[in-house]
This record gives structure tokens, C-alpha cells and sequence, in this order.
């Protein structure tokens, strides 16, 4: 590579480039008779080290990329502080962010959609540095050169366009075009998703090479574990807008402690079918960001969650039975009555909730119900049906809610190089997670 895309000399540097404190980022929900806001990111904190990659996972919707863009001030944080080298960017606006947004850069998915096709290469990598204004026409044209060059990419193609180009080469064009202002820190939000696999590799390569030669630091976000188990230092798992566990990378992935992490990697086909590992499985699907339970992010799915004592050796289907009913009321508690549902209400003429008896009826179909829930569920079920789905809500908390429902837990620090977890189960008060999946799995 040559000398003009050498970085500054180095200065007397913290180790920590990025620390992220209590960062929130929610979408709509201002207005005083709006909708209730979508947390995508509800809280998270964390810090990236210089020179480091940092891996952020998590199912479709969790609010990765909604972090990725925010940490970039492409999104106005809501609340919380990112300290970037020093500076808290959530406070910079005009000129000040505009300099700023020099340091750091996202390379995006979707090499296909990302590039302008009516731009020549060299125009797309060069627009950066014609929006600073970086030096002269001259260099700027040098620069680029460099940059394909650094990117792998010949002379020549300064004057093509990007559909003349595959997959991977439209991707390295749009990581020279993230370079070009001499960031220290990229988001790659799926960098390689898009790309055939044999593809992947070079790029994956390429990063890290790029890494090396500029002491670059990344965040990258991918739903491809085995991606982000080879490239990262570290891992940051997401569910719902919260970080539930962050840590050195392998000890991630050989000894995960919450619940989630080691939900999501069970499912990671195993190369030896022989030593076949138990799939730990998520009941139900994941809450809307705009209407998270109230106590741990995962309570709704957990498969350790803290039970009440009146349940706590409950049979394994029994108890999924009765988290699916609680949610079939929950959904029917947040239906909005029309003033003709209220008038027939009152009137004890209100049939629109009659349907509960089915939903009763399918959800513990095949499973032996205990008198004590029998008798829950019933009350339960007479009151969604008179119309009052909140106040059967509330019955059904109180019968079988347990601390994970109605109390959000901390991050514990769960091994001596500091991985940190985000469960209840972390305290001395409860058993640890391990020893109950695999009794839960086992069908108690
Ligand atoms: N501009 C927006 N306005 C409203 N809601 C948004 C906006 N951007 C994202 N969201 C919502 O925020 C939540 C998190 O989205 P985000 O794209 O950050 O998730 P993700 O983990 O990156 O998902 P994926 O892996 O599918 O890209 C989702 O529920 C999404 O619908």
C-alpha cells in the first residue's frame, strides 16, 4: 500500500476507542396519543477496544443494525452516552458531527443496492472525500487508486461502473469508498451475507488484512455465527434490544451463560453428528419491540426461567401450556374496545372474547391440567369473556408470574476474564442455568 494512505503518528491512545453507556434508541411513541414507542435498542452498554472487532448477534429484528447506525450518529440516540476517543458524539450537531463522521464509516449488506450505478467507481469511492473537500482534485484521484489498490482492485476499473462487477468485487468497492476518509472504526453490517461462500472467505480476509495494516476497529454485525466466531475478539448477543451476554469470543461459544446465547448457538449444526448437543428451543416468538415484557426481555421464552414455588417441579408441558394461554390473554388485553364492546359490557352482552374457549381448548390439548390451574385458567377464561382481558391478565400474573417477569435482572459477571450475563439465575438464590435446561429437556 502506499504512503498517502498512511494513518497520523500515533498519539498517546486509551485502549478503549468506543464506550457505549445505557444507549437507548426508540422509534415513534412521542406524541401523547400515540402508539407506544419500538425500543430496537433499549439500554445497551458496552466498549470496543482499538484495533479489535467486536461481533454483535442476534435473531432478525433485535436491533443490531439500529446500534450499528446509532453509534455512528446516523440515528439521534434517545437517551445514554457513546464516548467516542474521548468525545461524547450524542451531543455533536453541524460541522462538529460533520468532522466527526470522518472517523467512522459502515460498510453495508447488500453490495448490489448499496453503489450508485450511474457513478463511475472512481466517483463512488472519491465522493467522500469531495464532500470534505479533502485536499486537491489530484490527490483525491491518487487516493483512489490507492484505495483500489488496498481493496484489491486494479487501476483500470476507476472508469467502470458497478454492474460490470460480481458480488464480492461491488463489496471491496464499497469498503474502499468507507476508507477513503482514513475512519478508525467501521460498521460492517453483514458484510458477507450476500455473498457466495468461496466469495465470502476473500473478504473475510480482506478485513482482516485492512484491519491489521490501518489498526482499524470494527463492529461487526452478522447473523452468520461461524462469520463472527472466526473475525471477532469479542461477542455481544442481542434479544430484543438488550445485550444478554458480551464476552471473549470462544469462551462465547464454548461456555455461554444466559439462557439465549445458548439457545442460538444449540441451533448451529453440529460437524460431528455423533456428538450431537441438545437444541435448546425458544417457545413462542418474540415480543414486539414496542410492547416488551416488563420484567426480563426473555421471560416470555425462557427455557430457565424462575418459576413460582407452587410450580416449581411443574411437568414441562404443563408449563408451556400455561405461558402460551398467558399470552393468548396478554394479546387479547391489548386489543383496543370500540365504545359499542364497552356498551354491550355492560350490559353482559359481550361475546367478541368468546373465542377464548377454543384457544383454552388447543393450548392444553394433550396435557394434564392439575386441579389448582384448571381452576386458574377457568377464572381466567370468565373474565377475558365478559370482556375484562387485563384483569385476567393480572389473575394469571399473580397465579404463575415469577421474578423474571416482574423484575429486570442486572449483568453478572460470570468468569474471571469478565463475560457478563444478564439473568436473574446468576445470584445466589437460584440454581444456576445449566442444571435446569438439561432437567427441563429431560422432561423433569
Ligand atoms: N426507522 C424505524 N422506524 C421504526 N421502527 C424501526 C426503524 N428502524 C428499525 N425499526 C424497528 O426496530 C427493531 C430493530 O430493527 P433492526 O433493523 O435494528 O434489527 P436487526 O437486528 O438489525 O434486524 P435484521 O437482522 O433483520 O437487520 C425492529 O422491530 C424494526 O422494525
Amino acid at each position: 500500500m502506499s504512503n498517502t494512505l498512511e494513518q497520523s503518528p500515533p498519539t498517546e491512545e486509551s485502549e478503549t476507542l468506543i464506550e457505549v453507556e445505557g444507549l437507548k434508541k426508540y422509534y415513534g411513541g412521542e406524541g401523547m396519543f400515540s402508539d407506544p414507542p419500538v425500543k430496537a435498542v433499549d439500554g445497551v452498554s458496552f466498549e470496543i477496544k482499538r484495533g479489535e472487532t467486536l461481533g454483535l448477534v442476534g435473531e432478525s429484528g433485535c436491533g443490531k443494525s439500529t446500534l450499528g447506525r446509532t453509534l455512528l450518529a446516523l440515528e439521534i440516540a434517545t437517551e445514554g452516552s457513546i464516548i467516542y476517543d474521548g468525545t461524547d458524539i450524542t451531543g455533536l450537531s453541524g460541522t462538529e458531527l460533520k468532522e466527526w463522521r470522518k472517523n467512522a464509516q459502515m460498510v453495508f449488506q447488500d453490495p448490489e443496492s448499496s453503489l450508485n450505478d450511474r457513478m463511475t467507481v472512481g466517483e463512488i469511492i472519491r465522493e467522500p472525500l469531495d464532500a470534505h473537500s479533502w485536499k486537491t482534485m489530484t490527490d483525491r484521484r491518487e487516493r483512489v487508486l490507492d484505495l483500489l489498490s488496498a481493496v484489491g482492485l486494479p487501476d483500470k476499473h476507476y472508469f467502470r461502473y458497478p454492474h460490470q462487477f460480481s458480488g464480492g468485487q461491488r463489496q471491496r468497492i464499497g469498503i474502499a469508498r468507507a476508507l477513503a476518509l482514513e475512519p478508525d472504526f467501521l460498521v460492517l453490517d453483514e458484510p458477507v451475507s450476500a455473498l457466495d461462500v468461496s466469495v465470502q472467505a476473500k473478504i473475510i480476509r480482506l478485513l482482516e488484512d485492512l484491519q491489521e495494516d490501518f489498526n482499524l476497529t470494527y463492529l461487526l454485525i452478522a447473523h452468520d455465527l461461524s462469520v463472527v466466531r472466526y473475525i471477532s475478539d469479542r461477542v455481544a448477543v442481542m434479544y430484543l434490544g438488550k445485550i444478554m451476554e458480551k464476552g471473549e469470543t470462544e469462551e462465547v461459544f464454548s461456555n455461554a451463560s444466559n439462557p439465549y446465547t445458548q439457545s442460538l448457538l444449540s441451533a448451529i449444526p453440529e460437524p460431528d453428528p455423533s456428538a450431537a448437543s441438545q437444541r435448546i428451543t425458544l417457545s413462542g416468538t418474540p415480543p414486539s419491540p414496542s410492547d416488551a415484557p416488563a420484567g426480563c426481555n426473555l421471560s416470555t421464552r425462557c427455557p430457565a426461567k424462575i418459576r413460582p414455588e407452587a410450580y416449581a417441579d411443574a411437568d414441562r408441558d404443563l408449563w408451556q401450556a400455561i405461558e402460551r394461554f398467558r399470552e393468548v390473554v396478554r394479546e387479547r388485553a391489548r386489543v383496543a374496545l370500540s365504545l359499542g364492546d364497552r356498551v354491550r359490557r355492560r350490559f353482559n352482552r359481550f361475546d367478541r372474547f368468546d373465542d377464548i374457549e377454543d384457544s383454552r381448548a388447543d393450548t392444553f390439548d394433550g396435557v394434564e391440567v392439575p386441579e389448582r390451574v384448571d381452576q386458574q385458567i377457568e377464572t381466567a377464561v370468565e373474565m377475558v369473556k365478559r370482556g375484562e382481558p387485563m384483569e385476567a391478565q393480572q389473575h394469571l400474573y399473580t397465579e404463575f408470574a415469577s421474578v423474571c417477569d416482574h423484575e429486570r435482572p442486572e449483568m453478572h459477571e460470570v468468569s474471571v476474564s469478565g463475560r457478563q450475563s444478564y439473568c436473574h439465575r446468576h445470584t445466589d438464590e437460584y440454581e444456576d442455568v445449566e442444571p435446569v435446561i438439561s432437567r427441563r429437556a429431560d422432561n423433569e
